[in-house]
C-alpha cells in the first residue's frame, strides 16, 4: 500500500518528442438532454477544449447529442462559427482560460468588448431557440445547414430516430479568420428505437468510439461530460509526459484527471465535493494497479477497448488519411456503425469498448479493464485541468445517489463481483478497492442507524455504549 502523488515536467516533453510526434487525440464530449444540460454550457465545454495547445491537425471534437436535439446541432452551428475567431484569438493572446463563459466572466476588461460581444451574440441566439423550443428560418441561412435540420420529421423522437452525424468543420477545409487550420468537430446523435437498448452513456461512448474510428481513429482518446469544461490547455500534454515516456509501463492504458467542481456553496452541506474519493481514495488506488474510472476527464489509448495488454498491437491509421470525412463514403460508414443493430452479436459492451451492465460505466468498465491487464494513473496537477457541475440540490443529489446505488449493486450482483473474481485477476487490494466502492450503498444502513441511535439512546435514558468498570479498563 502506498498512496502515489505525482507530477510531470511538460518542458522535459520536448526531449523525448516533436510536435509532429504526438499522437492524434479525439475528444468525446456528451450530452443527453438540451433541458437538462444547456446547449451553450456544452458548447462553451467544447470551445475550451478546441483551444487547447495542441497540434491543430491532431485534434477532433465529437459531441454526442443523446437528446437527439436539433437544438443542440443548431447551438453547434453556432460555436462552429464563432470558433473561427476564438481559437485565434486565444492563441494569440496566449489565454489560460479557454471556456468562453469562464474567461469573460473573469477578465471584465475593455479589450474583451469585441469578441465578448460577439460571443454574447452566439449565446442569445442559442439560448432564444432553445427558450422556444425550436428555431426559425431567418437563423439557418446555410443550404447546408438547412439540410441537415430536414432530417427532424415529424416521426423524429429523442427515443425513436435514425443517426444524425453532422461535420461542423473539417481540418485541411475549414479555416479560421487568420488562415490556420480548424480542428475537426462533428455532431452526432445516434440511432435510437423503442425496441433497442441503448445502454445508456456506455453505448453513447461506443458509437463515438466508432464513428470517431471512420473518420480519425486518434491512438489517444479524451472523454468529457457535457458540464467538464478544460481549465488548462495544457492538459494534453501533461498526458503525453506518461503516455510517451519510455520507462513507462507499457501496460498504462489511461490516465484519469480527478473531478473538481466549481459553483458548490461554501459549506457544501450535500458533500458534493466528493473529496474522500478525488483527494484520498484515487491516490491510494494510484499506488495499486491505478485508479477507477470517474466518467470524465479520462485520458485513454483506443487500443484498451479492443482487448487486454497482450493482445492489441498499435493502432494503424494509414488508411485513413487521405479521405475527407465530409466525403459519401466516409460518412456512409459512420452512419452504419452508429446505428442500434451494429452492436448485434458482436463483443461490444462486454469484451469491447464501454461495458454494459451498471449504470456506473465508468467504474464498471475500469475494473474489467484492471481484471484484464491494464493499468491507469492518477494526474492531479495543482491547476485543475476541468471543472464541473456537482447537484447543488436536495433533489438532484438524491436522483445522482439513487443512480449510483443502483449501478453499484449491479456490480456487486454480477458475475465478475470484485471480491471473488476481482481480487483474483486484479490483486488483493485493488479487488477489495472496486468492492469498497460496489458495496458502497450498504454504508447507508449503518451510518443512518449511527446518526439516529445516540439520540434515540438520549431520549430513553439508556446508554448504548457498556458501562466501564474497573475490571474491563484493567483488561
Ligand atoms: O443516456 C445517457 C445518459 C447520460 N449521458 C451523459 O453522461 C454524462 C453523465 O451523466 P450525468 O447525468 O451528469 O451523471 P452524473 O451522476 O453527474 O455523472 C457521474 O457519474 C456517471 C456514472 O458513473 C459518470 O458517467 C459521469 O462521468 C460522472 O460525472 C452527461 O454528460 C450526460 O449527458 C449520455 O450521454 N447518455
Ligand atoms: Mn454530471
Amino acid at each position: 500500500m502506498c498512496p502515489t502523488e505525482r507530477q510531470v515536467f511538460i518542458e522535459h516533453l520536448e526531449h523525448y518528442a516533436k510536435e509532429s510526434e504526438y499522437p492524434a487525440l479525439d475528444v468525446f464530449i456528451c450530452t443527453a438532454d438540451p433541458y437538462k444540460e444547456p446547449p451553450i454550457d456544452v458548447v462553451n465545454t467544447a470551445l475550451s477544449v478546441m483551444a487547447y495547445d495542441y497540434p491543430i491537425e491532431k485534434l477532433s471534437v465529437y459531441v454526442s447529442d443523446d437528446g437527439g436535439s436539433q437544438l443542440t446541432l443548431f447551438a453547434f452551428m453556432e460555436a462552429a462559427s464563432f470558433a473561427t475567431h476564438w481559437l485565434p484569438y486565444c492563441k494569440i493572446n496566449k489565454m489560460v482560460e479557454r471556456c468562453p463563459e469562464a474567461y469573460f466572466a473573469s477578465n471584465p476588461s475593455p479589450e474583451t468588448d469585441q469578441i465578448k460581444s460577439m460571443y454574447e451574440r452566439m449565446r442569445d441566439r442559442v439560448e432564444n431557440v432553445v427558450k422556444r423550443g425550436s428555431i426559425s428560418h431567418d437563423y439557418i441561412p446555410d443550404q447546408r445547414e438547412i439540410e441537415a435540420f430536414s432530417r427532424w420529421t415529424d416521426e423524429f423522437t429523442p427515443q425513436n430516430h435514425p443517426p444524425v452525424i453532422q461535420v461542423l468543420l473539417e481540418r485541411g477545409k475549414d479555416k479560421d479568420i487568420t488562415g490556420h487550420d480548424m480542428p475537426n468537430l462533428v455532431y452526432i446523435s445516434r440511432e435510437k428505437r423503442m425496441d433497442s437498448p441503448h445502454h445508456f452513456k456506455a453505448g453513447a461512448l461506443n458509437v463515438l468510439l466508432r464513428v470517431s474510428a471512420t473518420m480519425t481513429n486518434a491512438p489517444v482518446i479524451l472523454t468529457l461530460d457535457s458540464d467538464m469544461y478544460s481549465n488548462d490547455p495544457q492538459t494534453p500534454l501533461r498526458v503525453l509526459c506518461y503516455l510517451l515516456d519510455p520507462s513507462m509501463d507499457p501496460k498504462l492504458g489511461y490516465v484519469q484527471f480527478p473531478q473538481i467542481f466549481h459553483g458548490i456553496n461554501k459549506s457544501d452541506i450535500y458533500g458534493g465535493e466528493l473529496r474522500h474519493v478525488y483527494q484520498v481514495q484515487l491516490s491510494g488506488m494510484d499506488g495499486l494497479a491505478g485508479p477507477q474510472l470517474i466518467g470524465s476527464g479520462g485520458f485513454f489509448r483506443r487500443k484498451i477497448f479492443f482487448g487486454g495488454p497482450s493482445e492489441t498491437p498499435e493502432m494503424n491509421q494509414d488508411r485513413l488519411t487521405s479521405k475527407s470525412i465530409r466525403s459519401k463514403e466516409v460518412l456512409a460508414m459512420a452512419h452504419h456503425v452508429a446505428g442500434c443493430n451494429f452492436e448485434n452479436q458482436t463483443k461490444w459492451g462486454t469484451k469491447m469498448g464501454f461495458r454494459y451492465g451498471s449504470l456506473v460505466e465508468d467504474l464498471y468498465t475500469s475494473y474489467q479493464l484492471q481484471c484484464e491487464g491494464w493499468k491507469s494513473i492518477n494526474c492531479k496537477p495543482k491547476m485543475p485541468a476541468f471543472l464541473g457541475n456537482s447537484p447543488l440540490n436536495l433533489h438532484g443529489l438524491l436522483n445522482q445517489t439513487t443512480r449510483w446505488s443502483v449501478g453499484l449493486l449491479e456490480i456487486v450482483f454480477c458475475k465478475h463481483n470484485p471480491i471473488i473474481y476481482g481480487v483474483q485477476s486484479i490483486n488483493l487490494l485493488s479487488g477489495l478497492g472496486f468492492a469498497y466502492y460496489a458495496f458502497w450503498p450498504f454504508w447507508s444502513v449503518p451510518l443512518t442507524t449511527y446518526a439516529f441511535l445516540p439520540q434515540l439512546a438520549l431520549l430513553n435514558s439508556t446508554s448504548i455504549f457498556p458501562k466501564v468498570c474497573i475490571l474491563s479498563m484493567v483488561l
